[in-house]
């Protein structure tokens, strides 16, 4: 009876020694060089605080406040996630362009199981480094630039032909409704119709849910968006037993999706010994691609993930420099005669302006540039670290997230003098460094679409401040749950004579 008690207590002793040796070692080895910084409440670290700073015009508050307390790199807590965060320009730089298989791309859960695991966001290696040229190449391609241009300058002036005097509109609704069209034209083909329209109600929901917290609570925008996202998995495989009308009439579009496919499929086997036809749309360039890595499935999925940033972007940048110009008289004087010379050159004397015209509006494009560096459409990137690693003395472990935060380095008066003051001619002849200005990202995962989203944005601009003045209305722009002007931004417009 004594021995068994002897052994019982020495088992206990050894297995209380290991435990704490172990929790010992553990902490010592995640606390060895680890930035300093809170974790905030357990379950939820610091994401409710970040979310509220989120809604507010100043979101780097968050970090601002614990840049002053922990230095430029610090730990914490964020959706649900142990969480190191740079506002440090070299090691930004050094996440976005590192070892893409030592930080891989991390997002919270919620936009993971919205977005899925064949997202360009979540592959990795040579099919990511496959999806993302493909992507690149074709929305670089002067062919799509071309047929953009054209198609842009015809919808917006259906648009803008219906503006009367003193008509309050809002800017970045009105520009998403040009875009919408333009996109879905440049990925998949379709005309503006009753399709068109169907997949755009659906968005709504979706996008909203894309940045929420991974609740799954019934009536939340996360649980709507997830609802709206089934239809993005393969028909018979959506898990729900009664799919509302909305996720059949998705379904429907994702089955047309294919039937598109199926058909450029049929078109280029039969074109096998034929010149063949010249790439229309992104469909087109993903299946001339000729292996057989991206089957349909992946192509719908890219597709319709390619929608989601070229959706809402542009419109919120657009939106960005109709505030920003409407605060600087100066900066508005100077670009409405640029635009108005390039008008007076080509318009007015019948001669289309081409994509190449819209390129070469160097002020435009710095204020552009300017526009980009205070809205940070993007605040941050995000990846998980794959294995131990050390960046400048500051230790991740494996496992953890790290957050580079773009926003604050783009208010960083190390970098620009007086930060907060829209001033586009701090561009001029100005090289853009990555590390100080990235609000595309940069390295392998750079945007594809940034020349795209940089024309679109060029091409809108000129029609409205060569054909109206306005009046901006009071807003704000907001960081949460997408970047946008809160009310759209509305201006009260008059027609130029
Ligand atoms: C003002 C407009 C835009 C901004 C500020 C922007 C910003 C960004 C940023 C910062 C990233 C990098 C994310 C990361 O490193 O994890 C990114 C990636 C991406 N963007 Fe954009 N974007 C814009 C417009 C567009 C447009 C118009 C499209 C397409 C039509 C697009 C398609 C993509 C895609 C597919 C990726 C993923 C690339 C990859 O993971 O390899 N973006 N964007």
């Amino acid at each position: 009876m004594e021995s068994v008690l002897l052994i019982n207590c020495m088992t206990v002793a050894a297995v209380s020694f290991i435990v704490i040796a172990y929790r010992f070692w553990m902490v010592k080895k995640e606390t060895r060089k680890l930035p300093s910084g809170t974790m905030g409440f357990p379950l939820i670290g610091e994401t409710l605080e970040f979310m509220f700073y989120s809604y507010t015009t100043h979101p780097e508050a968050f970090m601002t406040k614990r840049r002053l307390k922990y230095g430029k790199v610090f730990k914490s807590h964020l959706f649900g996630n142990k969480t190191i965060v740079s506002t440090d320009a070299e090691i930004n730089k050094f996440i976005m362009q590192g070892d893409m298989t030592v930080l891989v791309p991390d997002y919270p859960k919620s936009i993971k199981e919205l977005m899925g695991e064949s997202s360009i966001l979540f592959t990795h290696g040579s099919l990511h480094k496959k999806v993302h040229g493909l992507i690149g190449s074709f929305l670089k391609s002067p062919g799509l630039k071309s047929q953009v241009t054209a198609d842009m300058q015809h919808y917006i002036q259906m648009s803008m032909s219906c503006w009367k005097d003193d008509q309050i509109i809002p800017i970045q609704d009105a520009s998403k409704e040009v875009i919408y069209k333009i996109l879905v034209k440049g990925l998949v083909g379709m005309e503006a119709g009753k399709y068109m329209d169907l997949l755009r109600l659906h968005f709504h929901q979706f996008i909203a849910g894309l940045v929420s917290l991974p609740f799954k609570i019934p009536g939340s925008t996360f649980y709507k968006s997830l609802q709206a996202s089934l239809i993005f998995q393969p028909l018979g495989s959506a898990g729900c037993s009664s799919p509302s009308l909305g996720i059949y009439a998705k379904k429907k579009l994702v089955q047309l999706m294919k039937s598109i496919i199926g058909e450029r499929r049929r078109m280029r086997k039969n074109e096998k010994n034929m010149v063949p036809s010249p790439v229309k749309d992104m469909i087109d360039a993903f299946i001339n691609d000729g292996s057989d890595e991206l089957t349909d499935d992946h192509v719908v999925s890219n597709l319709i993930n390619l929608m989601i940033p070229g959706n809402d972007s542009v419109p919120a940048l657009i939106a960005l420099v109709v505030k920003n110009l409407s605060e600087s008289p100066l900066a508005l004087r100077q670009i409405e005669e640029e635009n108005m010379q390039l008008k007076k050159t080509k318009t007015d004397v019948g001669m289309k302006l081409v994509w190449r015209d819209y390129a070469s509006l160097s002020f435009t494009q710095d204020v552009i540039t300017e526009s980009l560096r205070m809205g940070n459409i993007v605040t941050s990137v995000i990846r998980k670290a794959m294995t131990d690693i050390e960046i400048k003395g500051h230790f991740i472990p494996k496992g953890w997230s790290v957050m580079a935060y773009i926003r604050t380095v783009h208010y960083d008066d190390d970098f620009y003098e007086d930060p907060y003051k829209f001033n586009p001619w701090r561009w001029q002849n100005q090289k853009k460094d990555m590390g100080r200005f990235s609000p595309f990202g940069g390295g392998q995962r750079l945007c594809p679409g940034v020349e795209f989203a940089r024309l679109e944005a060029s091409i809108y601009i000129h029609h409205l401040i060569t054909s109206f003045s306005w009046v901006a209305q009071e807003d704000m722009h907001v960081s949460w749950p997408t970047p946008r002007m809160r009310k759209g931004m509305p201006v009260k417009i008059k027609r130029k004579i």
